[in-house]
């Protein structure tokens, strides 16, 4: 069936949601038009359904379509960014991956080569997960076509950066370690951002410290408050190709529950919201929204929270790629 979409600029924007119910109908994210309906898209967001390396509650193979049903009531202007995303570039979702659950070593190879080919004509990913394991095979594509090692924002309550779960090299704890040990994160710009909690011991700090991390803990953006945090952060990563990788267990369980490996303490949504928007202007290249799990969600609250914080992300890679453009010529009413 044909929808009427708000479309300006030639780019091809949601379902207008004046005319036809929000709920009707499947969920892409924001309501957005699929790749396939599209020409090209200067940003897809794509879903990555894997949880196959988790170390707790599994369910986040359910996050991407959670996080898509989720976004039904995303508007097209951004206030806090002064921006309407849909209507600068063009925007699609590119469904999901097709993702081996059964042997983990595969899935990071098809994701990593599906990163590479979704990326050949310079289009930009926004990827919802899917456990923090698919972080891996997204930096490695993000390095290779910035053709240099990347540097990294992690918003986590975990480091990430243990060894090994089980023997396992390929886990959802282990993703940044890898990362550091394959010589694709520019370690002079590298930093946590939220972590807390309890850690098997002094040692996982030396060794993330000694692979180059900075970290800004939970209770660091508490104390020193978003503005102070937003300024460490840029000054660190400058102009760097920068890549945001963002487990949504790095909000306070209370902002989202529906996760695998819930720490208490952490930050609000409107802070993790304020500090995403404190990196205007920085060249991101990529990024992610991982560990979403609906079993343990209610309400809506994580996917909604995740569902927005993607948002952002994609609004931030547009106004960067139309910064240096002429405001654009808008022939649509906000919805
Ligand atoms: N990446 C996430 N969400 N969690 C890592 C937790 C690793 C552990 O079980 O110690
Ligand atoms: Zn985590
Ligand atoms: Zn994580």
């Amino acid at each position: 069936m044909e929808q009427p979409r708000v479309t300006a600029n030639g780019n091809i924007g949601p379902i207008d949601s004046s005319r036809i119910p929000r709920y009707a109908g499947a969920a892409t994210f924001a309501r957005l038009p699929r790749l396939d309906e599209v020409d090209r898209a200067d940003i897809a967001v794509v879903g990555v359904p894997f949880d196959s390396g988790v170390s707790y509650r599994p369910g986040a193979r359910f996050g991407s379509n959670h996080v898509r049903e989720s976004s039904r009531l995303l508007r097209p202007y951004n206030p806090a960014l002064d921006i309407s995303p849909f209507e600068r570039v063009q925007v699609a979702d590119a469904g999901d991956m097709a993702v081996n659950p059964f042997n983990i070593h595969e899935a990071i190879e098809t994701i990593q080569q599906n990163a590479l080919d979704l990326t050949a004509d310079g289009a930009k990913l926004v990827t919802l997960g899917g456990d923090h394991t698919i972080a891996l095979p997204l930096l490695r594509a993000a390095s290779e076509r910035a053709g240099a090692p990347v540097a990294m924002l992690h918003f986590d309550a975990h480091l990430d950066t243990w060894d090994t779960y089980f023997g396992a090299e390929y886990t959802h704890g282990t993703p940044f370690r890898r990362a550091v040990e394959e010589g694709i994160l520019d370690t002079e710009a590298i930093s946590h951002v939220g972590t807390r909690g309890p850690l098997y011991g002094v040692k996982d700090l030396e060794d993330d410290r000694r692979f180059g991390f900075g970290i800004v803990t939970s209770s660091d953006v508490f104390r020193q408050g978003v503005d102070e945090v937003v300024a460490k952060l840029r000054d660190r990563i400058g102009n760097r190709p920068l890549y945001i990788s963002i487990d949504i267990d790095v909000l306070d369980p209370a902002h989202a529950p529906g996760t695998g490996t819930p720490e208490a303490g952490g930050i609000t949504s409107r802070e993790l919201l304020e500090i995403l928007r404190g990196m205007r202007g920085m060249n991101l290249i990529g990024a992610d929204v991982v560990e979403v799990a609906p079993a343990y969600d209610h309400a809506e609250i994580t996917g909604v929270a995740a569902s927005h914080v993607a948002y952002d992300l994609v609004s931030l890679m547009a106004d960067q790629a139309t910064a240096t453009r002429a405001t654009p010529n808008s022939t649509t009413e906000e919805r």
